[in-house]
């Protein structure tokens, strides 16, 4: 029972939600039941039919309708006295600027992606809003409080990259059925259908120089007299046939591995063109991408069964014909998307015919589809028990009650008899170029480099800015905006095509450049340091940017490398090989908190051998949480007072 502050609080709370999803349809039941009566909910997607099974306030009918306005309707229809205000669109639009995010009380977040999450993030900082954030994967998640001077913000640690393999691996020696899919998703799939101007690794291992034309860059080109039948032949022969004969040729390379085999087509595949069953012309018929099916084509219906190498490969050349004749239009500009059944067919029998050239096992297109999409299926308990703890956590920050804030961890096995971890949040990290006004440094070729390349590589993909504005001293060198004129847009494309030395406000080694937001109000200063070289493998920007880093997730991974899965992706949480270990930290980004910390509201009884070390990663590509050994150096780090 709410305690009479506590439903004063609630009641003159205004409240904004970042996302109705998962959590966010739990988030929005339990505001509205616990009371609150001013809601405004932000989501930019539309209901999909894969969202049903926890997304409780969605029904069949609704498939297609904006998430936000129907959730809005499903709960005014229990409690129509409730203000919910809905708004179908993108939290990053220029609409929810610092003004709109200054009316709320507090901001919760029921997000997927670290994009927007940082977005939120930096909103809140510059309209001092507290921010509620929080995550799930599987039986794991959490909830983190976020208040302006107060408590760490969301970006005070560096968050985890999604998991990358090594280019040598993928490319050429892969021992896992993961590397077969990230080959033939990031590489192969992306060669075919995606844009041919992306740069693409598929073939360096290849070119042999005295090797014939056909076996040039060109062999992924369809030829204008040619059936798509032979293409997708021509294309298979190369791939499963002469690379790995290639490759082969490459004794040192085998020396401690296991030899792969080439794989023709003609050895597979009977001479005469794949028949169809007949259902071609349902494809045909049909007017959704996600109707066009090779499986459907070929008569294959289930998709937990693990297809022989002829039924990959029958597979592998229907769909390449489908992509050709049902989806021409986008050919040339396809990304991997999970939800793409043919390209979920394409991606599971290429992955498929590699796997068994190396000796790999197979797997199930069910199978496939999880590991390309960083699939961990979704778990509606979670999703409601971490509803409830944003909103407790929400209760309290509208009470001020800054000494009981919690950052919750939802475990998926008992420590020390907890499934819920609370933790007393830390003090603001005051080397965090978000939420303190620590300068960054950058090392970077000032005699080679574009501003194009630091706009693109620095400032949007990795300060995560969308409406950037750069300035050395009183000279502005760049600038995006609606109301810039022509001349000035002229004169800002100008720039970016000019290497940094040659700017008309040179920037060289010593330069301070200050980079602002205008959005997210968010400025921060940039050191400027020049260097000749950069290590290809390592440093692939070409620039390195310090006092910001991302860690990686695979440790002693320093190669360049390819990621599996960036979009919707959740990352697969492994429990598996845990070590027993009594003395159980917790990670959270990548820093180590001792659990003698967590709240002494909860009876922490020590329980030897009770833990076993899972790692957590919440959606997409971020919080990395993980239960691992001790390190006692975070157990200096000041708390909250
Ligand atoms: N930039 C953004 N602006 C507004 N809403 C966003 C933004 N990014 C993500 N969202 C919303 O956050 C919600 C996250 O919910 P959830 O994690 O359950 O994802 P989902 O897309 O519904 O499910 P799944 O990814 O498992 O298919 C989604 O409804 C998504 O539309
Ligand atoms: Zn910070």
């Amino acid at each position: 029972m709410a305690s009479q502050q506590q439903l004063s609080a609630i009641k003159g709370a205004k409240v904004l939600m970042v996302g109705a999803g998962g959590i966010g349809c739990e988030l929005l039941k339990t505001l509205a039941l616990s009371g609150f009566q001013d809601i405004h909910i932000i989501d930019m997607d539309t209901i999909e039919v894969s969202n049903l099974n926890r997304q409780f306030l969605f029904r069949k009918s609704h498939v297609g309708l904006s998430k936000a306005k129907v959730a809005r309707d499903a709960v005014l229809r229990f409690r129509p006295n409730v203000s919910i205000t809905s708004y179908h669109a993108n939290v990053k639009n220029q609409e929810f600027n610092v003004d709109f995010f200054k009316q709320f009380s507090v901001v919760l977040n029921g997000l997927d992606n670290l994009d927007a999450r940082r977005h939120v993030n930096r909103l809140c900082l510059a309209a001092d809003v507290p921010l509620v954030e929080s995550g799930t994967t599987g039986f794991l998640g959490q909830v983190t409080v976020h208040v302006k001077g107060k408590t760490e913000c969301y970006e005070c640690q560096p968050k985890p990259a999604p998991k990358t393999y090594p280019v040598c691996t993928i490319t050429s020696t892969p021992s896992k059925f993961v590397h077969c899919i990230v080959w033939a998703k990031d590489l192969l799939f992306a060669k075919l259908f995606g844009d041919k101007n992306q740069e693409n690794d598929l073939n360096v291992r290849s070119s042999d120089p005295a090797s014939s034309s056909d076996h040039a860059e060109d062999i992924f080109e369809l030829n204008k007299d040619e059936t798509i039948e032979h293409y997708g032949r021509r294309v298979f022969d190369h791939v499963f046939g002469y690379n790995i004969e290639v490759a082969l040729s490459n004794e040192d390379t085998w020396k401690n591995r296991n030899k792969p085999r080439p794989i023709y087509s003609r050895d597979i595949l009977p001479d005469e063109p794949t028949k169809q069953n007949g259902n071609a012309d349902k494809n045909c018929a049909t007017d959704g991408q996600s109707l066009i099916s090779a499986m459907a084509s070929l008569g294959m219906k289930n998709p937990q069964e693990i297809w022989s190498l002829m039924e990959n490969s029958r597979i592998f050349i229907e769909a390449i014909k489908l992509f050709f004749t049902k989806r021409e239009k986008d050919v040339g500009n396809l990304a991997f998307d999970k939800d793409d059944q043919l390209a979920v067919e394409f991606v599971t029998a290429a992955a498929n015919i590699r796997a068994e050239s190396f000796g790999i096992p197979m797997h199930s297109l069910f199978e496939s589809k999880g590991i390309a999409g960083n699939i961990v299926h979704a778990v509606a308990t979670t999703n409601a028990i971490i509803a409830g703890l944003i909103v407790i956590e929400a209760i309290k920050v509208l009470q001020n009650d800054a000494n009981n804030y919690r950052m919750t961890y939802c475990l998926e096995h008992p420590s020390r008899k907890m499934l819920l971890m609370p933790v007393e949040p830390f003090e603001p990290n005051k080397s965090c170029y978000v939420c303190s006004e620590t300068p960054l440094s950058l090392e970077i070729n000032t005699h080679s480099a574009k501003l194009r390349d630091l706009v693109e590589k620095i400032v949007k993909a990795k300060l995560g800015m969308n409406f950037p504005l750069i300035m050395h001293g009183a000279a502005l060198l760049y600038e995006v905006g609606d109301d810039l004129d022509e001349d000035m847009v002229a004169n800002y494309n100008a720039n970016l095509e000019k290497v940094l030395s040659e700017l008309p406000s040179p920037v060289v080694s010593g330069t301070i450049l200050s980079v602002e937001d205008l959005q997210q109000e968010l400025s921060c200063n940039i050191n400027v340091k020049h260097r000749d070289e950069f290590d290809e493998e390592k440093e692939p920007d070409g620039m390195v940017l310090s006092g910001w880093q991302e860690t990686s997730l695979e440790k002693g991974d320093s190669s360049k490398t390819l990621g599996n899965g960036e979009s919707t992706s959740k990352t697969l949480p492994s429990t598996k090989d845990a070590d027993k270990n009594d003395d159980t930290d917790i990670v959270v980004s990548g820093r180590k908190r001792k659990l003698d910390e967590a709240s002494s509201a909860v009876d922490i009884s020590s329980e030897a051998n009770s833990s076993k070390k899972p790692e957590v990663l919440d959606d997409d590509d971020d919080d990395l949480v993980m239960l691992d050994d001790g390190d006692s150096a975070i157990n200096k780090k000041k708390r909250l007072q």
